[in-house]
């Protein structure tokens, strides 16, 4: 097989840190995207560039090479030859879209595609299994069904700090640090070199989403609230730290208790996480991280996920709910009635949900 990938979306994370994997991996990779206007760019260009914000001795450029860049619209022909050639296919698409990729890979099955496996590099729990769900949904003929059942989709845990410039540019500001693993049950090596895996890939991803996802979009959306632009503004706000630390500092207890990490190495994350998000040279929009507030409170997400395991642990979730309740008042933009006629369908349909709207309730005063 061809040391070729297939990457669906040229966004922050897309450009920022999968495609620069698979090509210091030794891949030829072929981009495919919806905007019509970036990929112009990247082709005409025949890549991008990367600045790595933090490197040793201030910030490094470099150019990320691509065979080509497509649309999964308009090139359909030429997306069924490259799925056809490549050994892996990529995705950082963000969740709504998965779908479409899902259709992408199963429309025009050919015995050829039968078989790819498909790393989604998203910020979604259990993504290997959402996306097999996409891909099953999407299947209507035998052939498009038996293609569908024959692709690898292993969860995944992703991490990296990424700010795209477009549409000034094709330019997209990052780190060093970087995760990118997928769970070794379902697949146990990518064929990646830069692409890992692991056998515990729920702890890792807790890790990685209570620590840093919740922490970085409960401090932008209570910082796009007070009018500041980028994340590390809010990550450095003593007033909205203030208002979040006792939410944020219940999630030890659950790392701790249900994924086995040890005190010192979550104070160690933390640390980490911390000044990776307070990174000033990384202008990453505030909206760009506050955004989807009530997909976020959804049962399995980011926000109300934790106090529901506590919940089920028997410990007093109620400090960490009344800064929810306070963090929705401000962000919803919606009158209190109406928050709560939400809450109740995104949270009520389950038995924990209801429990934890019981709490809430008594914070919407
Ligand atoms: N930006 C970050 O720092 C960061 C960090 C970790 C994880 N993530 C995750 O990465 C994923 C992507 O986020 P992002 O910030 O890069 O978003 P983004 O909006 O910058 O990029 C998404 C890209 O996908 C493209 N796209 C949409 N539908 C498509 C389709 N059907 N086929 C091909 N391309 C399609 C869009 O045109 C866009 O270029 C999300 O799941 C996000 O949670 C982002
Ligand atoms: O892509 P989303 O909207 O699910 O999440 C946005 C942020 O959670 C996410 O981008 C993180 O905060 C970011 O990865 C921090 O580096």
């Amino acid at each position: 097989m061809e040391k070729l990938a297939v990457h669906f979306g040229g966004g922050a994370l897309g450009r920022g840190l999968v495609v620069p994997l698979l090509e210091q991996s030794g891949y030829e990779v072929v981009l495919v995207d919806v905007n019509d206007a970036l990929l112009e760019r990247v082709r005409a260009d025949k890549g991008y560039d990367i600045c790595l914000t933090d490197a040793e001795g201030g910030l490094r450029t470099a150019h990320i090479g691509m065979l080509d860049a497509i649309s999964s619209v308009h090139d359909v022909d030429a997306l069924r030859g490259y799925l056809g050639r490549a050994s892996i296919v990529t995705t950082a698409v963000r969740r709504e879209n998965l779908r479409h990729v899902a259709r992408s890979l199963v429309a025009d099955a050919t015995e050829e595609s039968v078989g790819k496996p498909v790393v989604c590099a998203e910020n979604v729990e259990h993504a290997g299994e959402l996306f097999g769900r996409c891909l099953r949904e999407c299947a209507t003929t035998e052939r498009q069904t038996a293609c569908a059942e024959s692709i690898v989709a292993p969860s995944t845990m992703v991490d990296r700090i990424c700010s795209a410039t477009w549409p000034e540019g094709t330019l997209v500001n990052t780190e060093t640090f970087h995760e990118l693993l997928v769970d070794s049950k379902v697949m146990p090596q990518t064929g990646v070199e830069l692409i890992g895996v692991t056998d515990s890939i729920d702890a890792a991803f807790a890790r990685k989403r209570l620590l840093l996802n919740t922490f970085a979009d409960a401090s932008s959306f209570l910082g796009m609230q007070k009018g500041l632009s980028y994340l590390h503004e809010a990550i450095v706000d003593e007033e909205v730290q203030g208002e979040l630390a006792p939410y944020l500092a219940m999630f030890d207890t659950l790392l701790e208790r249900k994924y086995g990490y040890g005190a010192d190495e979550l104070a160690s994350w933390r640390e980490r996480y911390r000044t990776r998000l307070s990174n000033p040279l990384i202008l990453r929009d505030i909206s760009t991280v506050a955004r989807d507030l009530w997909r976020k409170l959804g049962v399995e997400e980011r926000f109300a996920w934790p106090l529901l395991e506590l919940l089920d642990m028997g410990v007093d979730v109620e400090p960490g709910v009344a800064v929810l309740v306070d963090l929705i008042g401000k962000s919803a933009g919606e009158p209190a009635g109406d928050i709560s006629r939400r809450l109740e369908e995104t949270w009520g349909g389950d038995e924990r949900g209801r429990r934890l709207l019981e709490i809430a309730e008594r914070h919407f005063a």
